[in-house]
């Protein structure tokens, strides 16, 4: 395998040389910096002792968590033999001492403890039942298939982060594979991506229930075609049906207009979801990112501004695309700017969101939004 070197964050990283990369080896993708450094950040504000990267490929996520955060255990793991031995030399590469290999284990005792794994990843996380205070799940397409693992891997009060990259299938563009992965009816035009995280973050939640797991989300996001989320687990039945409680589902019609319903079941035929209602953050947590992300070594000069965008964004499920309003009703286009302004002078609340560059979130009720649109024609 040929191989360059990259730097990201505090980390020198191996990387094979590669046209496309799908057709590299080992899987490394740099436009998932901003991925990676999101939850550097968030790792170092949570503070958690005992990770696992079950899903690691290079091993530049683990040996970042390892570099850059308290974490003091880490264990990075891969299935594929190709990337166990390129993590072994990542490893070497950036911590001195003594790396045991033993068969489809490496074993690196230091000031930090890292354990590098040859195995299938449910396997791996069956195996170490609530171990770990922190799993992260970062696979090709859909985290469906190491859910319930990964759900018994961490401990009770432990977080899940989550990456789902097949957004086709959460945005409706392949609504069957929705409703086999997801259990929910999927929704196709302007809000199809807050609607795909949300389906994706209701069905972390169900699956936790069984568990007697309720789920906090600490932030979840939209970005690059991809969804992440971190979710904070909280032990007990009761929590499991609060968290369940905030499930439900979103309608649209023809105008344009939204409502959205916090029911088990749906009232109507034309609901999609089951989806999550609750918050897509944790206020706090958000700004101890955006706080942190100002003095850590980051490896994507995106970053910063993304937390800023996502700590100011009003919390309220679902927006009002201002290009997609003006389309429906036959209206030109105008500045989101103005729109924003208008509906703050009638004093509701209003802000971009990381949704889409064109929409708003708002407080506002979708004719205040319309009028909004009308008056700066
Ligand atoms: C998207 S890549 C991970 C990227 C990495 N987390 C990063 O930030 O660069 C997904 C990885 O999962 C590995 N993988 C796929 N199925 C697996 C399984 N059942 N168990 C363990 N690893 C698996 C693949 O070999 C691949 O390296």
């Amino acid at each position: 395998m040929e191989l360059k070197e990259v730097r990201e964050g505090l980390a020198r990283i191996l990387v094979p040389k590669a046209e496309r990369i799908y057709d590299a080896p080992v899987f490394y993708n740099p436009l998932m910096a901003l991925n990676r450094d999101i939850s550097v950040l968030a790792l170092k504000a949570l503070g958690s002792r005992r990770v696992l990267d079950a899903l690691s490929a290079t091993g530049i996520r683990g040996i970042r968590y390892a570099l850059e955060t308290p974490a003091g255990e880490i264990w990075l793991n891969d299935i594929n033999p190709n990337a166990f031995r390129l993590i072994v030399d990542n490893v070497k590469l950036n911590f001195s001492g003594e790396l045991e290999i033993e068969g489809k284990m490496a074993v690196l005792e230091g000031e930090k403890t890292l354990v590098v794994t040859n195995a299938d990843a449910n396997r791996l996380m069956n195996e170490q039942f609530r171990y770990f205070d922190f799993v992260d799940l970062d696979p090709f397409g859909s985290p469906m298939e190491f859910l319930d693992s990964a759900l018994r891997a961490v401990k009770r009060r432990g977080v899940l982060a989550i990456t789902a990259t097949d957004t086709g299938v959460l945005c409706g563009a392949y609504r069957n594979a929705c409703l086999r992965k997801y259990l929910a009816e999927p929704i196709r035009g302007e809000l199809c991506h807050e609607a795909g995280l949300r389906i994706l973050i209701g069905t972390l939640v169900r699956y936790a229930a069984k568990y007697d797991l309720g789920v906090e989300v600490l932030l979840a996001y939209y970005r690059d075609h991809y969804f992440r989320a971190f979710l904070q687990l909280r032990n007990g039945a009761k929590t499991a049906d609060k968290s369940m409680k905030q499930l439900g589902y979103l309608y649209q019609d023809e105008s344009g207009k939204f409502e959205f319903e916090n029911t088990f079941l749906p009232s109507k035929a034309t609901a999609h979801g089951p989806l999550w209602l609750g918050p897509l953050k944790n206020q706090e947590f958000v700004e101890e990112l955006h706080r942190l992300s100002a003095e850590h070594p980051l490896g994507s000069k995106k970053t910063q501004k993304f937390l800023g965008l996502l700590k100011d964004e009003l919390e309220v499920p679902f927006f009002y695309d201002t290009h997609a309003v003006a389309r429906r009703h036959g209206l030109e286009v105008r500045k989101l700017a103005g729109v924003i302004e208008i509906l703050y002078e009638k004093g509701y609340k209003a802000t971009r969101t990381h949704f889409s560059p064109t929409a708003l979130k708002t407080d506002a009720p979708f004719e205040e939004v319309l009028e909004a649109l009308r008056e700066l024609q």
